[in-house]
């Protein structure tokens, strides 16, 4: 359920006032624990965000940076979110960090519990790669499943993908959806309404009861 909208005149806002909660949550963690667990999302809207995270003062060689979900294809590909990732926030005073890929090797199914999950949502209703038409959907929002990652390919979606399923994601101290645009306001007040979660499989995630904190700007 989403807890609390955080709404933002610019995408500069959005990205300063997100990565600087994000880094109050991590260096908690690092007090707490001595480490800290950041799972973050790809597409094109965290590139911002990532740049101003990357210059946070905290103890980045204390955090372990994953994806919530990737794209099968090579870290050279321009559709890969490790390259995202490795270019836009494993730099600046972040490239202390250390970075699990989910796709290729890394253990990434042994990460978990996270200190803080970043979520996308696209305008079909997906979030991480809970694609609606998803051929692993049931299997990865089935809340007690045991499961951890799954591959999930879908009609429209062009290469097959690996995501963390829904209680691995759920299972943070911070869980965030970024989200900017009116479109997607558009699509997140429908994903709000009734209907089918397998139409828009960000529901599993609005109908669970950890709380979300929502980032929003136009
Ligand atoms: O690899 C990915 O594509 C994602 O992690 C995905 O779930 C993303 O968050 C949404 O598709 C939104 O993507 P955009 O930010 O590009 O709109």
């Amino acid at each position: 359920m989403i807890a609390e909208r955080k709404l933002f005149e610019s995408k500069k806002k959005l990205a300063m006032g997100l990565a600087a909660d994000v880094a109050a949550y991590l260096s908690n963690a690092i007090t707490d624990r001595g480490k800290a667990l950041l799972a973050v999302s790809g597409g094109t809207t965290p590139t911002l965000f990532f740049n101003f995270l990357a210059r946070a003062k905290i103890d980045w060689a204390h955090v372990t940076v994953t994806l919530v979900d990737e794209r099968c294809v090579p870290e050279t590909d321009e559709r890969s979110n490790a390259k995202l990732v490795r270019e836009n926030l494993l730099e600046a005073n972040a490239a202390a960090a250390k970075f699990v890929p989910l796709f290729g090797k890394g253990n990434a199914d042994k990460l978990g519990p996270f200190d803080v999950v970043i979520l996308g949502m696209g305008n079909d209703g997906h979030t991480a790669s809970f694609f609606p038409g998803g051929d692993h959907l049931a299997e990865a929002l089935e809340l007690e499943g045991s499961k951890r990652i799954l591959t999930m390919s879908a009609p429209g979606v062009p290469e097959k993908r690996l995501t963390f399923t829904l209680p691995v994601l759920l299972d943070s101290g911070f869980l965030a959806l970024h989200i900017e645009g009116a479109e997607k306001q558009k699509t997140l007040a429908t994903a709000e309404g009734p209907g089918p979660v397998k139409d828009m499989p960000i529901r599993a995630v609005l109908r669970a009861r950890e709380p979300v904190v929502l980032y929003w700007c136009p």
